[in-house]
């Protein structure tokens, strides 16, 4: 395990709210049950549960929505999960997480974004590299290389790159969908480099979606 702890890796699919510790979630349940807004026992069973299906991993997915309903507590998630992969030697990181919006917390979809652009900008733990959209893809590997040139000058501070891509989740309407697009096409200059198709494959279809939109 120790020296897979040490090997240098890359993480090319992390889903922020997929990424959470348990212990996280069982705080931030705690907190909300401590105000009053839902029933911990309720929740307790889905976060602690091992060996997931599909739809139990889903239902999990429903109740970190119902716990992250606000940005101070997107932006420390960010930073913590951030803070994880570098823990575990990660030095690229492709986050993806679904701009969410919630009225009675004064948050739209671009809120959202910033909120978790803010906890990964930070993290102190180890140097992150936010890096923006490359327009040349011949460019591509110019982060790396720039990292590559960090070690051989003696720069031996951990360091991740991280990019970012703002998902679509399978249920969002057409009109959702594209206004995350858009987003994603605003911010490209803050380190959001593409959209990401997700959500449980169970539920929506997305040939209808596309269908209405051409119709
Ligand atoms: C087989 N694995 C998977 N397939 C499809 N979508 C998945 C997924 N794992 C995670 N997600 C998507 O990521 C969301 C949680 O992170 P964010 O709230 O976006 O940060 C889930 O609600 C789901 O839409």
């Amino acid at each position: 395990m120790e020296w897979w702890m040490s090997m240098p890796k890359v993480e090319l699919h992390a889903h922020l709210n997929g990424s959470i510790r348990g212990s996280t979630l069982l705080e931030l349940a705690r907190a909300l049950w401590d105000k009053g807004l839902i029933d911990f026992s309720q929740v307790e069973h889905v976060i602690l549960k091992n060996d997931r299906s599909l739809t139990e991993v889903f239902k999990l997915f429903d109740v970190i929505r119902i716990l992250t309903t606000d940005h101070m507590t997107v932006t420390r998630i960010a930073n913590k999960v951030v803070e994880d992969f570098a823990s575990e030697k990660v030095v690229y990181l492709e986050l993806r997480t679904t701009p969410k919006k919630n009225d009675s917390q004064g948050m739209s979809k671009r809120s959202y974004v910033e909120a978790v652009l803010e906890g990964i900008r930070s993290v102190s733990s180890v140097d992150v590299a936010l890096i923006p959209y490359i327009e040349d893809p011949r460019n591509l590997l110019d982060p790396l290389h720039a990292a590559t040139n960090d070690k051989c000058n003696g720069n031996s501070r951990k360091k991740i790159f991280v990019r970012l891509l703002l998902s679509v989740d399978r249920r969002e309407t057409t009109e959702a969908t594209m206004e995350t697009v858009k987003l994603a096409l605003e911010m490209r200059h803050l380190g959001v480099v593409g959209i990401d198709v997700s959500g449980n494959p169970k539920v929506g279809e997305w040939y209808l979606n596309l269908s209405r939109t051409l119709a």
